[in-house]
């Protein structure tokens, strides 16, 4: 492609040659070849600009900046305001602008992304809407499943996928569109056909994230300033603020009188090798009754929202009723078929809010005893770490306290912090530090009518540990200590990582 026709729409400034030809975008010298474009991006750690030589020494003779940059004189730069929003469009271009070719759903919040994509995914491919789907737990559209490293991930990748799907024949995809996603401008320039709002609550507030609250609150709105038609938790406490410069129409889903999809009639249910939820849900075009295979109230509102999409892309309420029957997430409160006689749940819960919102819902019904089993991350928050202990302590029976991904800290320096809120709130655990004895141990410890919940992991398949990746599968772990306790022999086979 021609790097004129690439930059169309950048706004940028250079006296270019009009012949010259670019092959592909690339934003880190470490990959960039010859004939690629290397933009340079001012980022949190390091400045792009700072590495345009090291993309001409391997090759690259076409750059994007925001100012100016000491290149031998066969370089050519195009000069632009901001290069990650020059990124966007140029990668938008270069890809033909796939969005056109997709209905785009964005889903936005602080809990319920990842579950909700899967949900909406689940739900329309019921019907016969083939759909993608780009989030925390990678990429996924047909038998092609890959992990990215963002939520939302830089516009690059973002427009590359896009094509990837229509090619494959998706109709539809089905995106988590994060605060960062939209503040760094990896969305720009995508008009969503449907925008999703979950809920909001504090989180992602830091030096390298955003400086407050209302900061956090005024990106996550963004997603209503750019797209059509907006589903949005009419019950959620900032409801308001999230919508107030929207710019799309907006209808509301909830518990509450005046949701256009209303759950209803809400039921808890437990039974052996199963823990959901029944609800009736009302409808623009009619009452449905749904069991969900997800428990507690928070699924009712996740099930609602992609029941509203289904509903608006064609799908009938009983096919979207079947599909939420069986909609399994990994790793999002997910059942661990391992001991008949007490429920095994598996869930990504890593900070105070999902923690409080699991247990909470855990609690509700009605455990024996409820056991969580939890670490903290390294490298993050010391006060998220005892505020989650805290909660724990304050909903649980018992906590077994071990590692998460410690990064490059001390697991002791976490676990003393997860200790001290353990203590403010009078919690009854134990600490274990490495996390394949501590499933062990919450394995044995299980007894009839109890619920053991193994927090914080949910889908990873590792521990990052001293800057290493350590393969780890906790569901694997928990067949295996349970097939051990119980005394089936094949236990030996089991264990992954
Ligand atoms: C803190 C932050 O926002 N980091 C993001 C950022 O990387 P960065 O700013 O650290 O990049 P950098 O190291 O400063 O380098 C700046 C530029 O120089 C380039 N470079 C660097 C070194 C070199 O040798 N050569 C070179 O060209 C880099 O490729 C980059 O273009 O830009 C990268 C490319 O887009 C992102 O992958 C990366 O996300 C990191 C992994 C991250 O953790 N981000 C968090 C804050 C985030 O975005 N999280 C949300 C989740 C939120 C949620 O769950 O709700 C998300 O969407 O993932
Ligand atoms: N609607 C909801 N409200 C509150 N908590 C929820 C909701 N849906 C799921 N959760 C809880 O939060 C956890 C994380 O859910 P999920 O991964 O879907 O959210 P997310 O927004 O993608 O989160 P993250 O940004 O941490 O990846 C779940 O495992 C569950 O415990």
């Amino acid at each position: 492609m021609l790097f004129c026709e690439l930059l169309q729409g950048t706004g940028y400034a250079g006296d270019l040659s009009s012949d010259l030809v670019a092959q592909d975008l690339v934003y880190d010298s470490r990959i960039a070849e010859p004939g690629d474009v290397f933009v340079c991006l001012p980022g949190a750690a390091a400045d792009g600009h700072a590495y345009a030589k090291a993309a001409y020494d391997r090759g690259c003779r076409l750059f994007v900046a925001e100012r100016p940059l000491s290149l031998p004189e066969d370089a050519a730069v195009a000069l632009v305001k901001n290069s990650r929003a020059a990124l966007a469009v140029m990668s938008r271009n270069l890809f033909g602008d796939p969005a056109k070719e997709l209905t785009v759903i964005g889903v936005t919040g602080t809990k319920g992304k990842t579950t909700v994509t899967h949900l909406i995914k689940s739900v329309l491919e019921a019907g016969g809407v083939k759909t993608g789907i780009i989030g925390t737990n990678g990429v996924h559209f047909g038998e092609i499943h890959y992990k990215t490293v963002n939520t939302t991930p830089e516009s690059y990748e973002i427009q590359k996928t896009f094509r990837e799907m229509v090619k494959a024949g998706c109709e539809c995809v089905c995106m988590e569109v994060s605060s960062q996603g939209l503040m760094t401008g990896r969305v720009a320039g995508i008009q969503f056909q449907i925008g999703v709002f979950t809920n909001l609550s504090p989180d992602h507030i830091g030096p390298t994230e955003h400086k407050d609250f209302a900061d956090y609150m005024h990106w996550k709105a963004q997603l209503f300033r750019q797209c059509d038609l907006g589903l949005v938790n009419f019950d959620d406490p900032h409801v308001k603020e999230i919508t107030a410069s929207a710019t799309c129409e907006l209808i509301g889903y909830g518990l509450s009188e005046g949701c256009a999809y209303r759950g209803r009639d809400i039921r808890l249910v437990r039974e052996p090798g199963f823990l959901g939820v029944d609800f009736a849900g009302e409808t623009p075009l009619g009452t449905q009754g749904f069991r969900l295979n997800q428990p507690g109230r928070f699924s009712v509102y996740n099930a609602l929202v992609a029941v509203a999409v289904g509903q608006h892309l064609g799908i009938s309420l009983p096919t979207a009723a079947r599909a939420l029957s069986k909609a399994a997430i990994p790793g999002r409160v997910e059942l661990v078929d391992a001991l008949p006689f007490c429920t095994v749940v598996l869930d990504f819960a890593h900070n105070e809010v999902s923690m409080h919102a699991i247990l909470e819902t855990l609690r509700e019904y009605h455990p024996k005893r409820l056991i969580c089993l939890f670490g903290s991350v390294g490298d993050r928050s010391q006060l998220r770490r005892a505020a989650m202990a805290q909660t724990a302590a304050r909903l649980c029976d018992y906590c077994i306290l071990t590692s998460d991904n410690p990064g490059n800290e001390d697991p002791m320096s976490i676990l003393s912090d997860m200790e001290k809120g353990m203590g403010e709130a009078k919690g009854r655990y134990v600490t274990i530090p490495d996390r394949a004895a501590a499933v062990k141990y919450a394995v044995d410890m299980a007894e009839e009518g109890d619920i053991l919940l193994f927090a914080g992991k949910g889908h990873e398949d590792y521990q990052l540990i001293h800057g290493q990746r350590v393969p780890f599968c906790e569901r694997e772990l928990i067949r295996h200590y349970a097939a051990l306790r119980l005394g089936q022999p094949e236990a030996e086979d089991t264990v992954a990582g």
